[in-house]
């Protein structure tokens, strides 16, 4: 489970994120969503240690992130991905998956004591790796280097690394930014069969289709605070998030219906890219 309580975050004067609190609960796709500048990505950012936090904690099952170095915290169980691909380019695929894997610490102690890395350690976590990939369908990539592949396949990579030490908290920044329709169904398949009872998974993303259909709970920021959080029938009917999307009410009603019709394909796309209405 993860935690954000009373968390507060400030770049200079700039309040980024004003005291804002929600759980986020394993087994569930919890959606955080806003407009450009909401503090969706700062939420994201503190939570892995990449910013620091003003006030407020962050926790893991109780474990305070904001107290661990950066690099522990994918021992607490925390993963995230990013917005803009961060992959080693001149690596192969299997390799960036190889240098992000923890080493459970008891058989690093155990393999250490009695002489037993090198081959087999190597092995075994090359296995543990290469089933990641084949699940996610990229085994026939593990040796190309990642930056050779098509943008789609890289996020996947990027999901596929994420995964990898099985986290209890995922978080993923936009992983359909810059994907086709049949990219981003196929990345939604993957979302869904990698998802565990165990894991809690946050989604940050503009496309509203994606987010609809597959988000369990969806939280609604807005200049740093929660302005909603709920189902998505909830967020739907919630007439605070219809005002501040495209400045009417029903407008994610119309964004829906938009993207049913075929004849508004224009519209969807334009609908789809989340024009917020700032008053
Ligand atoms: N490193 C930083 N230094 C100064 N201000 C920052 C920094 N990172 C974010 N901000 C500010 O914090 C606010 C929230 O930004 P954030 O990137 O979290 O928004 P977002 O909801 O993720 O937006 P987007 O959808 O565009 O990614 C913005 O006003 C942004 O300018």
């Amino acid at each position: 489970m993860l935690r954000f309580d009373h968390v507060t975050k400030q770049f200079g004067a700039h309040k980024a994120i004003d005291d804002v609190s929600f759980t986020v609960e394993p087994g569930l796709i919890t959606a955080v969503i806003g407009p450009n500048g909401a503090g969706k990505s700062t939420l994201v950012n503190m939570a892995a240690g990449s910013y620091s936090v003003t006030s407020g904690r962050i926790l893991v099952n109780e474990v305070e992130l904001q107290t661990l170095p950066k690099h522990r915290i994918a021992h607490a169980g925390l993963s995230r991905t990013y917005q803009n691909i961060r992959l080693f380019d001149g690596m192969s695929v299997l390799q960036n998956l190889e240098v992000v894997l923890v080493p459970p610490r008891i058989g690093t102690l155990v393999a250490s004591t009695f002489g037993l890395t090198g081959r087999r350690a190597e092995g075994e976590r090359r296995e543990r790796c290469m089933a990641v990939l084949e699940r996610l369908g990229l085994a026939p990539f593990a040796d190309r280097l990642a930056g050779s592949l098509a943008y789609g396949q890289q996020k996947l990579v990027e999901l596929a690394r994420a995964i990898v030490n099985e986290p209890r908290v995922l978080l993923l920044d936009e992983p359909a930014a810059g994907l086709n329709h049949g990219e981003t169904e196929r990345l939604k398949h993957y979302i869904l069969d990698v998802r565990t009872p165990d894991m809690a998974m946050v989604l940050i993303e503009h496309d509203m289709k994606l987010i609809m259909s597959i988000s369990d709970r969806i939280i609604v920021m807005n200049r740093g605070t929660v302005l909603a959080q709920g189902t998505g029938a909830e967020i739907r009917a919630n007439t605070a998030v219809q005002e501040a999307y495209l400045g009417q009410p029903g407008a994610i009603r119309d964004i829906e219906a938009a993207a049913r019709g075929r004849r508004n394909r224009v519209r969807i796309r334009e609908s789809e890219s989340l024009t917020w209405h700032q008053p």
